[in-house]
């Protein structure tokens, strides 16, 4: 899968740009606020229409302008595919691939896939249990749509049951479908934890492995599912997750119903993360935790790759910063397989084997040395 060209009017900072790109490494580099973010949003956006940061459509138009472009022409499954999005202010947005118009932006997901790494990542590492549930279920999501709908039930459970629990003393009977809401939340729930635990199964050797390749064989980088300590083999059949859910909900009624609030389950789960043995939220340098959130976002990659037959797009935003001469070289050389694009504030020091370097300065090309 591949972007080959992309052009965009009324996008952010950009009027009129056109610009073709390598199917290997493409650097995007320039000096700050010149454009570098957009552009790697611009190509985010291609697949599911959707922008890491933006809000809504509004964002993304060009402050002066009432409508804004984005076209591409993508490489995917052995075609050719023109996508275009239409963005206006006031009107709804139209998607287009070979100018038919699409019922659902979902559509877009078929053709393109990309996985994105930006400087918020680093929360992966450093910040707390919810931002790595976020990654599992944003990955698992996207490659098993029955986990995405087991997930949605779940949380629609959990809303509910928390109601409840913090009801009953003023409305007693509420109590009376507490049972059944368990009942429910063990069975969904059980499907995430199967889930999440063969996803995480296959992640960690993989992003061991890239962290070892990225330190030069210095740091080991250790993952580990964390779930209800009751659940005995979150690798097992649903069934006997189911099970363990049931008895730890058994065991924890009365002091959910104390605390008013629902304790334990899936909502809590964790993806821990140590290098060399040390917790790497409370010790992880800088540089290790910019490697050990990419080494996460890049054994995604693999695993999309294992599972769909293509390398989805690889989105790398303000990776080089930080990192080592080791590591950025990695980066730049060393990430073999499909497409990816970097943004950096300086131009690449040495050169890239393969690949192309574009220049960006206020909304437009430089040059493009090679
Ligand atoms: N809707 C918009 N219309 C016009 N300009 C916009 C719009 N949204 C953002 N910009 C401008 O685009 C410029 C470039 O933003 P971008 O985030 O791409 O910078 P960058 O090159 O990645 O910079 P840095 O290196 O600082 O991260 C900013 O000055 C911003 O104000």
């Amino acid at each position: 899968m591949r972007v080959c060209s992309i052009c965009l009017d009324g996008f952010r900072n950009y009027t009129n740009f056109s610009a073709s790109f390598d199917p290997g490494v493409n650097v995007i580099w320039g000096e700050n606020a010149q454009g570098k973010t957009n552009l790697l949003e611009a190509i985010g956006f291609l697949s599911g229409a959707r922008s890491h940061r933006a809000r809504g459509d509004r964002e993304l138009i060009s402050f002066q302008r009432d409508q804004g472009t984005i076209t591409a022409q993508v490489d995917s499954r052995d075609r050719t595919f023109l996508i275009e999005a239409q963005l206006a202010r006031g009107r709804r947005r139209k998607l287009l691939v070979n100018r038919v118009k699409l019922k659902t932006a979902a559509e877009l997901t078929g053709i393109v896939q990309t996985v994105l790494f930006c400087p918020e990542d680093l929360a992966l590492i450093k910040s707390g249990a919810a931002e790595r549930r976020a990654f599992l279920d944003h990955a698992i999501c996207q490659l098993r749509p029955r986990y995405g709908e087991a997930l949605a039930q779940y949380h629609k459970l959990l809303d509910h049951k928390t109601r409840i629990l913090r009801d009953w003393e003023k409305n007693p009977s509420l109590l009376e479908v507490l049972e059944d809401f368990n009942e429910a939340m063990a069975r969904a729930g059980a499907l995430l934890i199967h889930y999440r635990a063969h996803f995480v199964g296959k992640l960690a050797p993989r992003a061991a492995q890239i962290q070892r390749d990225f330190s030069g064989d210095r740091e080991e980088l250790t993952l580990s599912y964390q779930t209800v300590g009751t659940v005995r083999n979150p690798l097992g059949p649903t069934v006997s997750i189911y099970e363990d859910l049931r008895a730890h909900q058994d065991s924890h009624r009365r002091a959910e119903l104390e605390a008013r609030s629902c304790l334990s389950g899936p909502h809590k789960d964790d993806l821990a993360a140590w290098i060399d043995g040390q917790p790497a939220r409370q010790f992880a340098s800088q540089g290790q935790t910019r490697t050990a959130a990419l080494s996460l976002k890049l054994a995604e990659r693999e695993l999309f790759e294992d599972d769909t037959g293509q390398w989805p797009v690889l989105l790398l935003d303000d990776v080089l910063s930080e990192l080592d001469a080791r590591r950025q070289d990695f980066v730049l050389d060393r990430i073999t397989g499909g497409q990816v694009f970097i943004t950096s504030c300086e131009a690449p020091a040495g050169e890239i084997s393969r690949g192309k370097i574009l220049h960006i300065h206020q909304g437009a090309l430089v040059d493009s040395p090679n």
